[in-house]
């Protein structure tokens, strides 16, 4: 049977066409292609055609006939949300950290003490496969309740050859069991593990000559990230890590000036990073440099938020000629939000973002910093029948009524997956 789908009269069909080529910078940032009274035609999980319902219905009166059809009368039709930087797969929750600094404990403090990455990566190594399965899938289902279609997901809390594995093998597995779609980077470099901290040149020598090899053959990632950061990995080590994995064909991702300024940005302009992520302290040089070499900014404002530290200078980095992304950083010590519509919130309110911008930050260049923009990320002929309906009548109202979750209908390549707020159990999944 084929599946056909007509979602028609949204108050706003919000296509953001027109940026699948190359992400949107500057001004197109705020080009949202907002079609009013719009309606969208799917076809086994692909677009058909776009428009108002006469423009439809005068080509393809035949489908549309044949279509299941949602009314989003007084809704808000965006392409499904895109959440490009998560550490989703992780056992266990680290409230007790988060009790710590707010008595005045630092992130680095707890961290070098034994706490923090490694915290998580001891109940991630402790945890069985279907544990991990059964914890990440729990938070896949509440973000799939807000409007995300497609995550990327970081290794890093396994930190031994069999247990980022593991951890990419339970991702893989959700990609196939969950109506989410996930896309996995390798992130062996996250920390050093505490037994290597006399000698992180051999966890170094591990990670590139020994996970890196297998991770790639066995296909369980598209990229490869490391934390670039004092006291976890040099600019330099970063870069060398970065340059091994590009032989294997994994493509470089980096955690960096999240902390402190420490080159971080440079460096991602250097290896021609697809995204350089978080850059609260990326310095101007920094900006400059990753504008010239097409590195996209992906931030993550929760992070500062839950930190208590300052914003990266979105506004600058747009200014600069950067394509930006927003992203949850969904983990447990430094952002446990599922919530990408609270930061967008975050976007506008604390990184001067326009709510234009924030939504192609959430979908179009979301999709083009993990590399997917071809098939998601915009409402357009032949992509991916990926749609979040959400019920305001139009789209300031996304980051005006904040910290909510505004979601109501779910469409995951034309399956309706989300009803009413609720996740719908018989809906086909891939
Ligand atoms: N900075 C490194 N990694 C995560 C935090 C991981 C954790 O604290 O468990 C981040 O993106 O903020
Ligand atoms: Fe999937
Ligand atoms: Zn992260």
């Amino acid at each position: 049977m084929s599946n056909v789908l007509y979602i028609k009269n949204a108050s706003e069909l919000i296509t953001v066409r027109g940026h699948s080529e190359k992400p949107a910078k500057k001004t197109a940032m705020s080009e949202i292609g907002i079609i009013e009274n719009g309606c969208v035609l799917s076809k086994d999980g692909k677009i058909v055609a776009v428009g108002t319902d006469e423009e439809i219905r005068n080509e393809h009166q035949d489908l549309v006939n044949l279509a299941e059809v949602i009314d989003a009368t007084g809704k808000v039709v965006t392409p499904g949300l895109v959440d490009p930087h998560t550490h989703i797969v992780y056992a266990g929750t680290r409230e007790n950290e988060y009790a710590m600094r707010l008595e005045g404990k630092t992130y680095m403090e707890i961290m070098n003490a034994g706490g923090g990455i490694h915290a998580t990566t001891r109940a991630t190594q402790q945890a069985s496969f279907d544990e991990l399965y059964e914890q990440s899938k729990a938070r896949l289902d509440k973000m799939l309740l807000g409007g995300i279609t497609t995550i990327e997901a970081k290794s890093g809390y396994g930190l031994t050859l069999e247990d980022e594995l593991k951890q990419l093998e339970v991702a893989k597995k959700l990609n196939e069991d969950h109506q989410i779609d996930l896309i996995s980077t390798f992130m062996g470099a996250h920390a050093v593990p505490l037994e290597y901290k006399d000698n992180p040149e051999a966890f170094i020598d591990i990670v590139i000559n020994e996970m890196l090899p297998v991770v790639a053959e066995k296909n369980l990632a598209v990229f490869n990230d490391v934390f670039c950061e004092r006291g976890v990995f040099t600019p330099e080590q970063s870069k060398r890590i970065l340059e091994a994995g590009k032989k294997y064909g994994l493509k470089p991702k980096i955690h960096a000036d999240e902390i402190e300024s420490y080159s971080g940005a440079e460096m991602a302009a250097e290896v021609k990073a697809v995204s350089a992520e978080h850059l609260l302290r990326a310095s101007d040089e920094g900006i400059k440099a990753m504008a010239e070499n097409d590195v996209i900014g992906v931030l993550l404002p929760g992070t500062a938020f839950f930190l208590m530290a300052d914003y990266a200078e979105a506004r600058k980095m747009i200014d600069a000629g950067m394509a930006i992304a927003l992203s949850t950083d969904a983990n447990p010590g430094s952002s446990p939000t599922l919530s990408l519509q609270f930061i967008m919130n975050l976007g506008c309110l604390e990184m001067g973002m326009t709510p234009e911008e924030v939504i192609t930050a959430t979908t179009i260049n979301a999709a083009h910093a993990i590399d997917a923009a071809d098939r998601i990320g915009s409402i357009e002929v032949g992509k991916d029948a990926d749609f979040t309906l959400f019920d305001v009548k139009n789209h300031l109202m996304l980051s005006y009524q904040y910290g909510m979750n505004h979601t109501h209908t779910v469409v995951k390549k034309g399956n309706v997956v989300v009803s009413d707020g609720h996740i719908i159990k018989s809906a086909a999944v891939y």
